[in-house]
């Protein structure tokens, strides 16, 4: 049986160096409205709260900024991803910055505690920082070191408060105790704006990426059987969807850290599908449409929901016509 589908809206940006992705899923909803498309209407939806706020506070915690609410953002969000999927429902998160990944991943293992999980990222970034490592601070530079233990010590630039090290200890073992996340169940697409620290822990991990250029050159089928070949083991997948993975020059940089030489909508499409089609994706994310930087209208939104709205229509057409 096809699941429902359940859209989560994750309203929090403080992840995040620049502020507005907290509005991305108003933009997104507003292209929907625009194109005559409905889904925010027929959709069911559950809102975090959120601790947005946050920016008017001093912040102490130059290498994990705003780590004490994003420690309690993540672990709001962990507790509705989990209820979704106990529910026998589809997680469809929209959140505004990357730091979710944490509170996704940490909810999909405190339902599943015994299912080993394979998260495949479509992004620019690696998120692979710690606040040892971190150049700016900001969570969503950190997501996946947190579900995955990596403090990666040995690349350390900075010293570490207590507040931020005890907060960051907080989020590995949000939702579930131990690692969520073995490196070789994750695969990156997209890759391409990363710091020497990530770089030397991507290699020393054996992380898989596929760039725009391989993807391109090896055909899309080619690197996501491959990708979903490695990803063989692992009972469950989890796709989380950056839009600065897309080239911001042909398609919009209305998103915090843009990066040109990126996908095309449509490969984004492709790719999802594909992977879709194996049957194993359990969530499905989307994350950093910031309309307040978009100098072309509201196009990042616009594209965003035309991604979400082709790779979530098999699922909505399946449940509502009961295929
Ligand atoms: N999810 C994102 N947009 N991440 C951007 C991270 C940029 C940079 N690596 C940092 O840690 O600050």
């Amino acid at each position: 049986m096809i699941p429902s589908l359940k859209l989560i809206k994750n309203r929090s940006d403080i992840g995040a160096g620049t502020r507005g992705s907290d509005m991305g899923i108003d933009a997104m909803e507003i292209a929907a409205i625009n194109k005559g498309n409905h889904f925010f209407h027929q959709v069911a939806f559950t809102e975090i709260q959120t601790r947005n706020e946050a920016v008017y506070h001093g912040d102490e915690d130059a290498c994990g900024r705003r780590i004490g609410q994003i420690v309690e953002q993540c672990r709001q969000l962990a507790e509705v991803v989990c209820e979704t999927l106990t529910g026998k429902e589809f997680p469809v998160i929209i959140s505004g910055d990357h730091s979710s990944g944490i509170g996704t991943i940490s909810g999909i293992k405190a339902a599943f505690p015994d299912k080993t999980l394979g998260v495949i990222w479509i992004d620019a970034h690696a998120d692979i920082h710690s606040p040892y490592t971190t150049p700016s601070g900001n969570l969503h530079g950190m997501p996946l070191a947190a579900v995955m233990h990596q403090d990666n010590l040995s690349c350390r630039i900075n010293d570490v408060n207590t507040h931020t090290a005890a907060a960051w200890e907080l989020l590995k073992t949000l939702g579930a105790p131990g690692v969520k996340l073995h490196p070789e169940h994750l695969v990156y697409f997209g890759v391409r704006d990363t710091e020497p620290a990530e770089d030397k822990l991507i290699e020393q991990l054996g992380i898989q990426n596929y760039t725009v250029a391989q993807v391109r050159q090896l055909g899309i089928q080619h690197c996501i059987a491959e990708a979903l070949e490695r990803l063989a083991a692992c009972d469950m997948i989890y796709v989380s969807f950056d839009v600065d993975s897309m080239d911001c020059d042909q398609i919009s940089d209305g998103t915090g850290t843009p990066v040109p030489e990126g996908f095309a909508s449509g490969e984004i499409i492709s790719m999802t599908e594909a992977i879709f089609r194996t049957g194993k994706v359990i969530c499905y994310e989307i994350v950093e449409v910031n309309p307040l930087l978009d100098h072309r209208g509201n196009r990042m939104a616009e594209v965003a929901f035309d991604i979400l709205d082709a790779v979530t229509r098999p699922m909505l057409k399946a449940y509502t016509t009961g295929e």
